[in-house]
């Protein structure tokens, strides 16, 4: 069996590489072979999985190093091929992914698990198969999603958040959320709902005023709020959530309650599940993949039923 490490030496700004340098140490430890990579731009990730998997037919087990947006890129390297297992240990300072797919949430303890696996039965551990969520937003633009798609008032922070020069320090002073919520009140107040028509497996829906739609494959966006509550990675479904037609200060109330789920019973708020979905707005709005920006057109999205491998994790309770 091969085993790869594929590191994303910029996650939480550097941080990733405090951990990846622990979990160097117990592999040595171990007398584990292994090969690490560790990613030189955006986009590395996916090229560089798909480099590995395309020279073999061998199983391979591929460990990503890094946060949301390093597990995303690994995922769509792996996509759709089939002899890829993806584990993960995280480094990032979002981990909507851990949270939605129920791994560990410790670095430490990510990496003893997959060590023990790996160390107790020499070969390929369990793993099990995730749904994800295809999208498209022009011809040459797409790629697959496992944590949500986001269309209006979150993209737009997520935008900003990422264009912004002071990410950087605020992460380095270990304040990265401070640093969304600042720009979620900022949008908050420019933001302008416009009016949605989706198709979601042939129903026609049109929504007026809206701020956002998200089509998630798993309960969490934006570091821990549970936009989408019956998300499963694993049913076949995508759960869309849409927010509409209520006013700024009631969208500040809802963020708070999205903290539990607690979004459910207020009006203006409508989930569903489908496989296949047309997003179409009035005007350019943009659009997020696993908090990554994706353009501003009109998109579709479709599940791709059990489409990767993912390596256990430790914790028991049951999606
Ligand atoms: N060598 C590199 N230099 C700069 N950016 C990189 C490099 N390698 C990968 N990236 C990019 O870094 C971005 C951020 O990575 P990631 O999301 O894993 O960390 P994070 O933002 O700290 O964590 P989270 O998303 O969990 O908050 C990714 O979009 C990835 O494409």
């Amino acid at each position: 069996m091969k085993l790869y490490f594929i590191i994303n030496p910029a996650a939480k700004n550097g941080l990733s590489l405090r951990v990846w340098n622990k979990v160097e140490k117990q592999l040595k430890h171990q007398h584990i072979y292994y090969q690490a990579y560790f990613t030189k731009c955006p986009g590395d990730g996916i090229k560089q999985v798909k480099k590995i998997l395309q020279n073999t037919k061998d199983r391979i087990l591929i460990i990503a190093v890094g946060g949301d947006g390093t597990i995303h890129e690994i995922l769509n390297g792996v996509y759709p091929m089939k002899n890829g297992i993806v584990g993960y240990i995280p480094a990032g300072s979002g981990n909507d992914f851990v949270r939605g797919y129920r791994l560990p949430r410790n670095p430490k303890k990510a990496t003893e698990h997959i060590l023990h696996l790996l160390g107790a039965y020499k070969k390929i551990p369990i793993a099990r198969n995730v749904d994800c969520g295809r999208f498209q937003v022009k011809a040459s633009n797409r790629g697959c999603f496992f944590n949500n798609l986001g269309v209006g008032f979150d993209a737009t922070v997520a935008k900003k958040v990422n264009e912004s020069k002071v990410k950087r320090i605020y992460n380095k002073l270990g304040l990265g959320k401070l640093i969304y919520l600042l720009f979620l009140l900022k949008v908050l107040f420019i933001y302008k709902p416009t009016r949605i028509k989706m198709n979601i497996d042939g129903q026609i829906k049109v929504f007026e005023r809206v701020w956002l739609v998200t089509v998630s494959n798993q309960p969490y966006f934006g570091g821990g709020l549970k936009i989408a509550p019956d998300a499963v990675v694993d049913d076949g479904f995508l759960d869309v959530t849409v927010v509409y037609n209520i006013t700024r200060w009631k969208i500040l109330l809802l963020f708070i309650t999205v903290l539990w789920g607690g979004h459910r019973t207020i009006k203006g708020v409508y989930f569903t599940k489908g496989k296949k979905i047309f997003i179409e707005t009035d005007k350019t709005i943009p659009i997020h993949a696993d908090g990554e920006y994706k353009g501003d057109e009109s998109v579709s999205v479709q599940v791709k039923e059990k489409a990767v491998s993912l390596l256990n994790g430790i914790e028991t309770r049951h999606l």
